[in-house]
C-alpha cells in the first residue's frame, strides 16, 4: 500500500478512513487532533478517537460509481483500494484494473450478460482500457501481442480458494478459442478450439472442492504444476476428493455397472468426509460433459474406458482393508467383502489379483546376494495400499 501520510497533511476538518473492529474501515472528520492522537467524528455518528498512524486520508471528490482504473484514484491506500471495490460491485461492475492489473470480486451468481458472444465481438481488438475492465480484455492483449510481437505470452491468474480463478480461466479460455478456433468447412472444430475445450477434463481430474493449486495457463496450454496427492486418500469436511470420482458414481446405470461402483457414501477414499454434493453441480450431467470434451480432445473410447477404470479401481482399492492373518501377524484382506474389492481393483487394473494383494500386503528386500520377502502388518499395508493408490492416480493426470 502507498507510504504513509505526512501526520501534517491532516487537519481539522479533513475527510479521513480509521481502521474498525467490526467494519474493517469506516469514514469521518477530523474534530481534533491531539499530538498523535486523532479525534474523528465518523459517518456512522460513532465518535473515535484514533492514533495517527492509523488514520488515511479520504477523497472528498471521489466519485460515487468508483473509477475503472485504481491508478485514478486520489489516494492508493487500503481503504480506497476497498471503497472502490465495493462501490463498484454495488453496481454490478466486478471487474476493476490497476494499470494492466485485472482485479475481479466474486459475484457469487451467474452474470451470463458479461460473457455472450457479443461481448466478445466487443473486445475484439479495442486497446486495452477503452472498454470497462473484463478478462477478455486482457485475453486480446495477450493474443495480439502474441500474434504482433511473436512472443510467448503467460496470464496469471491467482487468489485465495474460491475466489474465482477456474472461472476466470475459463473466460480467457472461451475468449482465445473465440479469437483462435476457426472452423473449418465441415462445421468440425479446429486443433486450437480442441485444446482449449479440454478444460471440463483438467477441471475433472485436477479439481476437487478446495484445491488451491490448480493449473496454470500459458498461451493456450496448461501445465500441471502441483497435483495434491494426497487427497486420493484423505479428506476432511468440508472439502471433497477429486470431482471425476463423483462423477463416476453418477454415470449412467452401465458404466456404473461396468465399474462396479455406486453410492460414494460406501467408498472410503469418499466417506471420510461428509461433503458428496456440490451447489449448482450435477455430477451425472458433469460425467457427460466430460466424456464429451474427451471425444473433443481426441481421447478414444478404449482410452476413456481405460481412464475410467483406472478411476473405479482407486476407489475399489480404498476399500480393502487388512486384518491380521490366523498365524501370523501377517496382513491378509480382512474379510468376504475386502476380497471383492481387491478382486475387483485386479479385475479394473487389469492386473493378477495375487499379485495385487503381494504387492499390498508383502515388501520384497533386495540384499546383494539374495531378495527376502516380508510380511508387513496391516497398518503397514494399508499405507501400502494408499500410496499405490495416489501413484496411480498421479500418473492417470500426467498422462
Ligand atoms: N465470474 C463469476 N461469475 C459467477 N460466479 C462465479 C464467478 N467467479 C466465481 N464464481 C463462483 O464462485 C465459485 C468458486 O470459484 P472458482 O471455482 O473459480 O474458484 P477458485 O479460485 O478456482 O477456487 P479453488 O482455488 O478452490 O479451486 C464458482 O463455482 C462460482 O459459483
Amino acid at each position: 500500500m502507498a507510504a504513509k501520510v505526512a501526520p501534517s497533511s491532516i487537519i481539522v476538518g479533513s475527510h479521513v478512513w480509521v481502521e474498525d473492529p467490526e467494519e474493517a474501515w469506516i469514514d469521518g472528520e477530523v474534530s481534533e487532533i491531539n499530538g498523535e492522537e486523532i479525534t474523528i467524528n465518523c459517518t456512522s455518528e460513532k465518535t473515535v478517537v484514533a492514533k495517527i498512524s492509523n488514520v488515511y486520508p479520504k477523497d472528498p471528490e471521489f466519485p460515487s460509481c468508483g473509477v475503472e482504473d485504481m491508478t485514478k484514484l486520489a489516494y492508493l491506500h487500503e481503504p480506497g483500494v476497498l471503497q472502490n471495490l465495493k462501490c463498484r460491485f454495488d453496481i454490478n461492475e466486478i471487474y476493476t484494473y490497476t494499470g494492466n492489473i485485472l482485479i475481479a470480486v466474486n459475484p457469487f451468481r451467474r452474470l451470463p450478460h458479461l460473457y455472450d458472444s457479443h461481448m466478445m465481438e466487443q473486445y475484439k481488438g479495442a486497446a486495452f482500457g477503452e472498454l470497462s475492465p473484463h478478462p477478455f480484455a486482457v485475453a486480446d492483449t495477450a493474443y495480439r501481442q502474441m500474434i504482433n510481437e511473436r512472443i510467448s505470452q503467460a496470464i496469471l491468474v491467482s487468489g485465495e480458494s474460491g475466489a474465482g480463478k477456474t472461472e476466470s480461466t475459463k473466460m480467457l479460455m472461451h475468449y482465445l478459442a473465440f479469437m483462435g478456433g476457426r472452423i473449418n468447412k465441415d462445421g468440425e472444430r479446429s486443433v486450437e478450439q480442441k485444446v482449449l475445450e479440454s478444460n471440463p477434463v483438467l477441471e475433472a481430474f485436477g479439481n476437487a472442492k478446495t484445491f488451491d493449486q490448480g493449473g496454470r495457463i500459458s498461451g493456450a496450454a496448461i501445465r500441471t504444476y502441483l497435483l495434491e496427492r494426497s487427497r486420493v486418500c484423505q479428506v476432511s469436511d468440508p472439502e471433497r476428493n477429486y470431482h471425476c470420482f463423483y462423477m463416476l458414481c453418477a454415470a449412467p446405470p452401465e458404466d456404473v455397472e461396468k465399474y462396479k461402483l455406486g453410492n460414494p457414501r460406501t467408498f472410503h477414499y469418499l466417506n471420510q468426509s461428509n461433503f458428496y454434493e456440490l451447489d449448482g453441480v450435477d455430477d451425472s450431467k458433469e460425467y457427460l460433459v466430460t466424456r464429451t470434451a474427451m471425444d473433443v480432445v481426441g481421447i478414444s473410447q478404449a482410452e476413456q474406458d481405460a481412464i475410467f477404470r483406472v478411476v473405479a479401481a482407486i476407489l475399489h482399492l480404498g476399500n480393502v482393508e487388512f486384518a491380521k492373518g490366523q498365524d501370523s501377524d501377517a496382513a491378509e484382506p480382512k474379510d468376504d467383502k475386502s476380497r471383492f474389492h481387491l478382486k475387483t481393483a485386479a479385475e479394473l487394473f487389469m492386473c493378477d489379483e495375487k499379485s495385487l494383494e503381494d504387492s499390498l500386503c508383502k515388501r520384497v528386500i533386495v540384499t546383494r546376494d539374495e531378495s527376502i520377502t516380508k510380511s508387513l502388518d496391516p497398518d503397514t499395508a494399508a499405507l501400502s495400499r494408499d500410496a499405490l493408490a495416489k501413484i496411480v492416480y498421479s500418473k492417470l493426470f500426467d498422462w
